[in-house]
């Protein structure tokens, strides 16, 4: 059995309509409308143990209805879902005990006690056998380097820091599975690269099975080797990253170097084929062109026509356009190549 099954899972709102204005406010309240938004739609997920999965779609695809449904908080309209072969609603203590999660900006630790104070008050809401407590701690607060700051408050702390006492806090019970929203957002670089390795390495070691959503590619390329795309309330992508770039990447990128200038190319190519030519130096340019338009040995020749190519390299795929259209809602997936 998967560790997380979710099955024609469903959850629906009902959204006031305001007409906007005073006029609007009044008329609602005698006479409220309201509308039926479905935030998830017959989603069909299963996640395996020890998996590591990214979670992504534009603003309001769905992401945090269905994590709020996987943890328990958000009861499903319709369909079913089980994490670790429980019902998350019905049974919200027992799932608290398997799952961590980090959700963005809010934190679980006590914003006034120093943050070894609420690890400890964590030890004893979950119950966590001291020799294990101490284990996870020491290990955490080596590889997460808290040592620093963890005599202090949650209040004190710098985001970075205090994204580090959050994921340790969600970790200390030894979850079978970790949740986690925007883990890196805001943070610089070398704090990102820790929380990755931190998290890689809970992945690994201990099976722990993550599920993350993240606007970040560094993220996904360093933690996931499996990317669901949400959008509109549905899966509409399911599988590897490698794979988003095949079937989504539409523009490719040719870079020229000739043996003589070619005058004519700039207004001939971009008038005749919409293909995109870009001047790099006198004797170098660049050529982008859909490739669901053109092969890379027709853009080659077209260019050949216009004087002597001396060489010629192909840029790999921009896989952050694609994940960007992703965001942006924009992912045309007229483009997937069967
Ligand atoms: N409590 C609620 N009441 C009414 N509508 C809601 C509620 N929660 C979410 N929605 C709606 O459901 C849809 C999905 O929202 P959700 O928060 O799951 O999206 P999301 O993918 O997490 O977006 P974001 O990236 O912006 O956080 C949105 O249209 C949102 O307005």
């Amino acid at each position: 059995m998967s560790i997380i099954e979710a099955k024609q899972l469903s959850k629906s709102f009902m959204q006031a309509v305001k007409e906007p204005g005073l006029r609007g406010s009044v008329k609602h309240l005698f006479v409220p409308r309201h509308i039926k938004k479905t935030a998830v739609n017959a989603l069909d997920l299963t996640i395996e143990a020890g998996e590591s999965v990214a979670y992504v779609g534009p603003n309001g695809a769905g992401k945090s209805t269905t994590l709020k449904m996987l943890t328990g908080i958000l009861l499903p309209t319709s369909g079913s879902v089980t994490v670790n072969g429980i019902n998350p609603y019905k049974n919200r203590i027992e799932n608290a005990a398997q799952i961590g999660a980090v959700f963005g900006q809010r934190t679980q630790l006590w914003w006034d006690i120093p943050i070894t104070e609420s690890f400890s008050l964590l030890k004893d809401i979950y119950q966590i056998p001291s020799v294990v407590y101490k284990a996870n701690l020491d290990m955490f607060t080596e590889l997460l380097g808290m040592n620093e700051f963890i005599h202090l408050s949650a209040r004190k702390l710098s985001l970075g820091q205090r994204m580090r006492a959050d994921l340790a806090a969600s970790l200390l019970h030894n979850p079978p599975i970790l949740y986690l929203d925007e883990p890196t957002i805001g943070l610089d670089v070398s704090v990102k690269q820790r929380i990755r390795e931190f998290i890689k390495q809970i992945n690994q070691q201990q099976q722990t099975t993550v599920m993350l959503t993240t606007h970040d590619l560094g993220d996904i390329e360093d933690l996931c080797k499996r990317l669901i795309i949400i959008d509109h309330g549905s899966i509409i992508y399911d599988g590897s990253l490698a794979e988003v770039k095949a079937n989504f990447a539409k523009e490719r990128v040719i870079f020229f170097q000739v043996a003589s200038p070619m005058p004519q190319l700039l207004e001939q190519l971009e008038q005749t084929t919409g293909m995109k030519l870009t001047i790099q130096g006198e004797l170098e340019f660049s050529v982008a062109f859909d490739r669901y338009e053109y092969t890379a040995s027709e853009v080659v020749s077209r260019v050949m026509k216009f004087g002597e190519v001396a060489d010629f390299r192909m840029e790999e795929t921009q896989i952050e356009a694609v994940i960007k259209s992703v965001y942006e809602g924009s992912l045309d997936l007229n483009l997937r190549v069967q």
